[in-house]
């Protein structure tokens, strides 16, 4: 039906120089070869402008028995005409229409002056699938011999089995084999056409018509021979490649060797044609190579690159070096250290008092670092929930803001939460909230002022933060000088805070940018005024929470207790670690401050920069004052 109605003896429509057929919804393969093949009866007699379009073939014999004889069923062939394209609209029982049924765009075959082009849609409105044939391949499923003018056309041509709309079309580079002749292509047919390069390349071989073969792959043709211009399709999944392999074994196709040679080592199909003794010099072939070099055996063939390389650097007999092996860095891991355990870790411990150290260690024998001895350290739950309450140890401003704190201020922590004021309220403490005052200072005792009132001083090593802590205790900051450089008070220094009460800086021991004799000479000072001052009242004496006690203030500690000087210590700089560390050294300075009869409860931490527990201490340094006669 289909025939008779594109034929151009049925008078309905002209003579078209390009004729066309569509096929719509042509799943199965073959139903499209079928399809080309009984079109191919009339584009092979040249008639050239028609168009033929078959519609609703879900099956896959729905489009192809419309062109060769309209099944009953099948929805519709259309034949359309126009100019110098005759279309002819075919209805259901095969008449001619002039209605186009609104699928026709859906299912077109179009046919150039020497090959077919088909242009499958799944279903209207997909992307379309443009499949070309040519007569040559309507007769035999392939492409045969193009003609000069078809060049472009043929450019989109593709096997007839890509009617098979559930398989991908295969590629260019799926079928290309290159060999050294320019400008002749080969393909698996056998045919050629010098001046059909660029058609050619994107021609498919005729397996591709197999519906019940998968598309071939890249992997299954790729051979490239030297030359440019020239492709030789190869697939060992086509076995109606049979004219290609002969020619390939005899020679004709330049590059074939290499060919033969993967062929016949049983390395390409597996079906090869070696004779005995030929397998048995391979075998023994192969095993030479193995012992050679056990890389450059051919049982990896498809690496040639690797195994050129290989084989190259074997056969130079170069002697292949060691890689030079690369130092791995290993990182010890300190076993003591659980600094980064989190808090909550530390809390569920044991909640006594003691510092908890792992005992088995100590008595293996197993001598502990300073630092390790630290971190073994299991602080109680008191003092962490202590730390945790204060905000000390080092914190993120997020968690000073949801505390209630106002982190725009210097030492925020020194404040009352949530207030509603946005300045500093005021030190509750009344002592502190008078002007400091600096009155005196002294480099020797004989400079002392007289001790009218009672005194607090502030001693430690170089560098701990003694100017700073009395500046936050009276927020009064830039009244004594500070520095990052250690040794910057040099002398003790006299303030006034009230008419009650005196705060003494003190200058630090320990390192300190300046002459040892100089040093001394503070350090003899120091000891001097703490051990014989008359109207001292307390010692601040503070240790820098990072580094803990040093010998030095251990030395000052032994002096205080000689001299019966009232001393408490602070530790300093308590945003500077982590808060388990604040809790650990305070465990493990009031384990060493046991035995210590001057020394006074409790243990004080600050932060001058955060303000955390100034307020705490503001109130102790009070009381002090208060219960001190004058
Ligand atoms: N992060 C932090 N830094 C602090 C704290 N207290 C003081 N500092 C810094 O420590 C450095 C030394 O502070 P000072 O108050 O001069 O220390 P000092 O004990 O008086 O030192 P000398 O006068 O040399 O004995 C300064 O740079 C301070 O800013 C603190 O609580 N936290
Ligand atoms: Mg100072």
């Amino acid at each position: 039906m289909p025939v008779r109605s594109s034929s151009s003896n049925e008078g309905a429509f002209k003579v078209s120089r390009k004729p066309r057929v569509a096929v719509g919804n042509s799943k199965g393969s073959g139903d499209g070869v079928r399809t080309l093949r009984s079109k191919d009866s009339d584009v092979g007699k040249g008639h050239r402008n028609k168009r033929f379009a078959t519609e609703g073939s879900k099956g896959s014999s729905g489009g192809v028995r419309t062109l060769e004889g309209m099944k009953k069923g099948s929805r519709g062939v259309q034949s359309r005409g126009n100019g110098n394209d005759a279309v002819a609209y075919v209805d259901v029982n095969g008449k001619l229409s002039d209605t186009c049924d609104r699928r026709k765009r859906d299912f077109k075959m179009k046919s150039g002056s020497d090959g077919l082009e088909a242009v499958v849609d799944g279903k209207s409105g997909r992307k379309r699938k443009r499949i070309s044939a040519g007569p040559g391949m309507a007769e035999y499923g392939m492409f045969d011999g193009i003609d000069k003018k078809s060049r472009s056309q043929s450019r989109r041509n593709v096997p007839n089995s890509c009617l098979d709309s559930s398989k991908r079309p295969p590629r260019k580079k799926d079928f290309e084999v290159k060999d050294s002749s320019r400008n002749t292509f080969v393909t698996e047919s056998g045919g050629t056409d010098k001046k059909s390069r660029s058609q050619s390349r994107k021609n498919t071989p005729n397996s591709c018509l197999h519906s019940d073969k998968k598309p071939p792959r890249k992997n299954d043709f790729g051979l490239k021979y030297s030359s440019r211009n020239t492709f030789v399709t190869v697939s060992d999944k086509f076995r109606g490649s049979e004219s290609l392999d002969n020619k390939v074994r005899e020679g004709k196709i330049e590059g074939a060797g290499k060919l033969k040679h993967f062929q016949d080592n049983g390395l390409g199909n597996g079906k090869s044609n070696i004779s005995d003794s030929r397998k048995a010099s391979l075998a023994t072939h192969k095993e030479t190579n193995q012992r050679k070099n056990a890389i450059g055996s051919v049982e990896k063939p498809c690496h040639r690159k690797d195994q050129g390389k290989k084989n190259f650097g074997t056969d130079s007999g170069l002697t292949e070096q060691p890689p030079k092996k690369k130092k791995k860095r290993v990182i010890r891991i300190d076993p003591y250290d659980t600094s980064n355990k989190r808090l909550n870790d530390d809390i569920s411990n044991k909640g006594n008092n003691q510092v908890q150290i792992d005992k088995t260690e100590e008595s293996s024998g197993f001598e502990m670092s300073k630092n390790a001895q630290f971190r073994a350290i299991h602080p109680s739950s008191s003092i962490i929930s202590f730390v945790e309450d204060n905000l000390l140890g080092r914190r993120r401003d997020i968690e000073f803001r949801r505390a209630g704190y106002n982190t725009e201020l210097s030492a925020p922590l020194d404040n009352i939460p949530f207030s509603t004021i946005p300045e500093r309220e005021r030190i509750e403490v009344p002592a502190f909230r008078n002007k400091l005052e600096f009155f005196a200072a002294a480099k020797i005792s004989s400079s002392f002022p007289p001790p009218d009132l009672p005194e607090i001083a502030f001693a430690g090593r170089s560098n701990v933060g003694k100017s700073s802590l009395l500046n936050a205790l009276t927020r009064q900051w830039g009244v004594v000088r500070t520095s990052d450089k250690p040794g910057l008070t040099q002398s003790i220094n006299f303030f006034k805070i009230g008419p009650k009460l005196c705060l003494v800086d003190l200058p630090g021991y320990g390192f300190a940018y300046a002459k040892e004799e100089v040093k001394e000479a503070w350090e003899e000072l120091v000891k001097e005024y703490v051990s014989t001052r008359v109207g001292l009242k307390r010692v601040c004496l503070l240790i820098d929470t990072k580094w803990g006690m040093k010998p030095r203030d251990l030395e000052l500690i032994d002096l205080m207790e000689r001299s019966e000087t009232k001393y408490q210590i602070v530790l300093t700089k308590t945003d500077t670690v982590f808060p388990v560390d604040v809790a650990r050294r305070a465990m493990q300075i009031e384990e060493n401050l046991k035995a210590k009869k001057s020394a006074v409860q409790p243990l004080m931490m600050v932060s001058s920069k955060t303000g955390a527990g100034i307020r705490s201490l503001r109130t102790v340094l009070a009381n002090v004052a208060r219960f001190v006669r004058c």
